[in-house]
């Protein structure tokens, strides 16, 4: 953590210096009394580690706590990656209790993400494959920079992987069964404007994305709060409640998924070609 290292230290280091295990992994600022940003910064890509998950949900519960903050704007600090989605070391030859441990993060994460009080918007300004797709999708609105390299979907399939059947059914629900039906079987990872196209964004930008998310942000902050909280809950309280029931036994999915040899053997060659590139 930043805040164990001596006040020189902290003055003297450039932030593009320091280890993961001295930032602080997430940033928090508020640019208006009724809107906080909280800006993802584990490079080099912004993928989520037990730690990683767990940092944001505290964050997220910081924030809620100040009952005047309405909106918040998740960001990411790299210019190019919103995040790269898990953190794919996790799930390479782990222990069982680390993997069971790191997806009951990674649930709670978007267990509090969905389900906050806050009207959630996300700027995401580069690639968001995979988990980074599912944070994008937990928000409430979705801004995407128009930059046609940049990706966006769950490509889980092509890690010999699967999507859990929750990310699935925020899917579904996101952008449709036809479509969610051919995206997830393919892997499939859509440019900004097939994204919008399809509505897994709600808006592209081509100016600094961070610039509109704060206007949107504004927006949203304005409603009151009572009955948009009430209308989330209405949405999205049946998803909630289905995983909060099967939260052991999606754990148990995983892990008996995560650690049969063939799954392992994928992950590791993904890896492998990850580096080599
Ligand atoms: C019966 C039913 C059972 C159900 C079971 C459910 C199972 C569900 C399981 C899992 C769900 C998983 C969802 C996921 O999120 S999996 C993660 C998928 N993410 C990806 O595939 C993204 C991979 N990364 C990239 O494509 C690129 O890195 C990109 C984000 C486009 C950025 O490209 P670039 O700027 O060129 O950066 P590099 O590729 O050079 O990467 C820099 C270093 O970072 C490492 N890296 C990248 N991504 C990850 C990651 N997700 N996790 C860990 N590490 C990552 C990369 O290897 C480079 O490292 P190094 O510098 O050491 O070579």
């Amino acid at each position: 953590m930043l805040s164990r290292l001596s006040p020189l230290a902290q003055r003297t280091i450039s932030p593009r210096l320091l280890s993961n295990a001295q930032r602080t992994l997430v940033n928090i600022s508020y640019p208006s009394p009724k809107i906080a940003v909280l800006e993802l910064d584990r490079p080099p890509v912004n993928s989520l580690s037990l730690e990683m998950s767990a940092k944001i949900v505290e964050s997220i519960k910081e924030i809620e706590s100040n009952p005047e903050v309405q909106a918040m704007v998740l960001k990411s600090s790299n210019p190019k990656i919103f995040s790269a989605g898990l953190d794919i070391t996790e799930m390479n030859r782990p222990t069982v209790a680390r993997l069971e441990d790191f997806w009951r993060n990674i649930q709670t994460l978007f267990l509090t993400l969905y389900s906050t009080r806050l009207s959630t918007i996300a700027s995401i300004d580069g690639h968001s494959p995979a988990g980074g797709c599912l944070l994008a999708m937990s928000c409430d609105y979705r801004i995407m920079s128009a930059t046609p390299s940049y990706k966006i979907g769950l490509n889980e399939t092509k890690l010999g992987i699967a999507a859990p059947y929750w990310l699935k059914d925020l899917f579904v629900t996101t952008i449709g069964y036809r479509e969610a039906e051919v995206g997830l079987a393919l892997g499939k990872l859509y440019s900004p404007k097939e994204a919008l196209e399809i509505k897994l964004v709600d808006e592209l930008v081509d100016s600094p994305v961070i610039d509109v998310a704060l206007k949107r942000a504004d927006e949203w902050a304005s409603i009151p709060e009572k009955g948009r909280v009430a209308s989330k809950v209405m949405l999205r309280g049946a998803m909630i409640q289905d995983l909060e029931e099967k939260r052991e036994m999606d754990v148990g999915w995983f892990r008996d998924f995560i650690m049969e040899e063939g799954v392992q053997k994928g992950i590791e060659g993904y890896l492998k070609n990850l580096s080599k590139k």
